[in-house]
C-alpha cells in the first residue's frame, strides 16, 4: 500500500516512511491510495478474534513494509490485558437495550489516546532500531494526547518528545500526568495560547523542511496516519460486540475536536464495515457541528475558542477534517489545497453549502452532528449515574447527549465512544454529583508531585530554538 498527500503532491510513499514523516512535505495529510475493502467472508473470520489479532489483520491491509510476523508480534505485545485492564481491551458497557458505551479509556493514561499511542510507541521503536535512526517527536495536546504520548515514549530508545500544551487550560490531573514525568527524553512546553496555537506551531515547524530534516522531527498527533489506523481497529471491535451477525448495522457517536477519532470511523466505514451513522458530538466549540449543519467551515480565532468543562475538545481548527473533505471532494488534491491552504489562511472559512458534494456528507458518508453545553454535560453525568450507576467523564457526556438526539430505541444500535475516565476531570464530576470520581491507586497524590515544564509564547521560532537547544548537535 502506498500513501498520498491530501494536497496533491504526486509522490507516493510507503507506510514506514510516513510513520516517521508525520505531515506531508506539501503541508497535506497522508491517506492510503485506496481503502482496502472487507467482504462478508473477512468479517465472518474476524468476528470473535482477540483484539491483538484483529488489529494485526486490519493493519496488515495497510502495512506492507514490516514483515508479517514482526507486525503480529508488535500487536500482540501492545494490546494486552496488563496494559488495557481487560482481556477484551475495549469492552462495551450496555446502558439500555441498543445503547452502549465503548470503553476506550482503560489504558495507562485513562483516555482513548492510549489505544493508538501504545502501538505508535512500539512501531517507532521497531522502525528506528531497524534504520539505526533517532526521532524528535513534536506534539500538541489539549490534555490527553500529551500524556498518552509521553507514557508511551518514556524510556523508548531513539525517541525524544517535545510536547506543547495550552498554558493553564488543561485540568489539574492532566497537567500533573504530564508535568510530573522526570524522564530525560520528555520535554513539556506550556504555550501561552490555546490548543490551536500549539497545533499551528507543530505544523509550522514541520513545514520548515530544512529544520525538520536536520532535527528529525516526527509527530504523534492524529496528523500522523498511524494514529488513525490504530483507531480504526476499535470500530470493528465495537461493531462485533454490538451485533450478532454481519448483516446488522451500528451507529457510532464520537466526542470530537480534532476530528481524528471520527475520521478513523469514516475509514472503517469506507472499508465496508456496516456503519449506519457517524455522529459528530462537539462542545460549545462547535466548528464541526456548524459544518455538518450548514456546509460552512469557519475556524475560530484563539480569543473565540471558549474554555469549557470538556477541555480536551476546545479545538477550533480540526486537523483531520482535511482528510474527510479530500474524500468528499472526490480526492481532488488541488481543491483541497485551495480550501485548507491559501483559502483558510486568507479568510478563515470556506463554504461548501451550495456544493452538490455537501449533501453526500449525510447521504453517502453517513455523517450527522450535534452540540452539547456545560448544562447538558452536568445533566447527562447525573442522569447516567442515577439510572445506570455509571459515571461518565464530561467528553463522553457530550457524546451521550448528542447520541440520544440521533438514536431511537429499536433502531440501529448506537455505540458512544468513551474517550476518557472521570478522574481526569474531577471538578466537573463533583459539580454534577457532589462527590469525587474513583481514582486508580497509581495516581494517588499525583497533583502534588514535583513538576517539570517550561512556558513559552506562541511562537514557532522560539519552539524551534528550544528544540535545537535540547537536542545538542543534531
Ligand atoms: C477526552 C477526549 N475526548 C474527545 C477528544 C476529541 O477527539 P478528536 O480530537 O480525535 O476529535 C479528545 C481529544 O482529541 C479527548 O482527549
Ligand atoms: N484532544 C487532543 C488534541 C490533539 O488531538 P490529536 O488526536 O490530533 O492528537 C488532546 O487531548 O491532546
Amino acid at each position: 500500500m502506498k500513501y498520498l498527500s491530501t494536497r496533491g503532491d504526486p509522490q507516493r510513499r510507503s507506510f514506514c516512511e510516513i510513520l516517521l514523516e508525520g505531515l506531508a512535505p506539501d503541508g497535506g495529510l497522508y491517506l492510503p491510495e485506496r481503502y482496502p475493502q472487507v467482504d462478508a467472508a473477512m468479517l465472518a473470520e474476524w468476528r470473535g478474534l482477540p483484539y491483538a489479532e484483529l488489529a494485526w489483520r486490519i493493519l496488515s491491509l495497510y502495512i506492507d513494509d514490516i514483515p508479517a510476523a514482526d507486525l503480529r508480534a508488535i500487536c500482540a505485545r501492545t494490546y494486552t490485558a496488563e496494559v488495557f485492564g481487560t482481556p477484551e481491551i475495549v469492552p462495551l458497557k450496555p446502558l439500555e437495550p441498543g445503547l452502549y458505551l465503548e470503553s476506550l479509556s482503560n489504558g495507562p493514561t485513562l483516555a482513548f489516546k492510549d489505544m493508538a499511542m501504545q502501538l505508535l510507541g512500539n512501531l517507532f521503536e521497531y522502525e528506528l532500531a531497524r534504520r539505526g535512526e533517532q526521532l524528535n517527536v513534536l506534539g500538541a495536546t489539549s490534555g490527553d494526547t500529551g500524556s498518552a504520548a509521553e507514557y508511551a515514549m518514556r524510556g523508548k530508545q531513539g525517541v525524544r518528545v517535545f510536547m506543547t500544551s495550552p498554558h493553564g487550560r488543561m485540568s489539574p490531573f492532566q497537567q500533573a500526568q504530564m508535568f510530573s514525568l522526570q524522564d530525560e527524553n520528555i520535554h513539556n512546553i506550556a504555550i501561552e495560547g490555546v490548543f490551536d496555537d500549539c497545533q499551528d506551531i507543530v505544523k509550522a515547524v514541520s513545514g520548515d523542511l530544512d529544520f525538520k530534516r536536520k532535527y528529525r522531527i516526527g509527530t504523534v498527533n492524529s496528523i500522523n496516519w498511524a494514529r488513525l489506523l490504530a483507531q480504526v481497529v476499535y470500530y470493528f471491535a465495537g461493531y462485533f460486540e454490538a451485533t450478532r451477525s454481519n448483516g446488522e448495522r451500528v451507529s457510532f457517536t464520537v466526542p470530537s475536536g480534532n476530528f481524528g477519532n471520527i475520521c478513523a470511523g469514516h475509514v472503517a466505514r469506507q472499508m465496508g464495515l456496516p456503519i449506519h451513522r457517524l455522529v459528530v458530538a462537539t462542545n460549545e466549540n462547535d466548528v464541526l457541528d456548524e459544518f455538518f449543519r450548514t456546509g460552512t467551515y469557519r475556524v475560530r480565532a484563539a480569543r473565540d475558542t471558549v474554555e469549557t468543562s470538556s477541555p480536551s475538545m476546545d479545538i477550533s481548527k480540526a486537523s483531520n477534517f482535511e482528510r474527510f473533505v479530500f474524500d468528499l471532494l472526490g480526492r481532488d488534491g488541488e481543491r483541497t489545497r485551495a480550501l485548507f491552504g491559501t483559502g483558510l489562511v486568507a479568510s478563515g472559512r470556506f463554504d461548501l453549502g451550495a456544493d452538490p458534494a455537501f449533501r453526500d456528507c449525510a447521504r453517502h458518508y453517513g455523517f450527522a452532528s450535534g452540540r452539547s453545553t456545560h448544562a447538558d454535560r452536568l445533566a447527562v453525568i447525573r442522569d447516567t449515574w442515577q439510572r445506570f450507576g455509571v459515571v461518565v467523564d464530561p467528553h463522553t457526556a457530550d457524546g451521550l447527549k448528542v447520541a440520544r438526539e440521533h438514536w431511537q430505541p429499536g433502531g440501529a444500535p448506537m455505540v458512544v465512544l468513551e474517550t476518557a475516565l472521570p478522574i481526569k476531570f474531577a471538578a466537573t464530576i463533583v459539580e454534577a454529583l457532589g462527590r469525587e470520581p474513583e481514582r486508580p491507586a497509581r495516581f494517588a497524590g499525583i497533583e502534588s508531585r514535583p513538576k517539570r515544564v517550561d512556558v513559552l509564547p506562541a511562537d514557532a521560532a522560539l519552539v524551534k530554538d528550544y528544540i535545537a537547544r535540547h537536542c545538542g548537535a543534531a
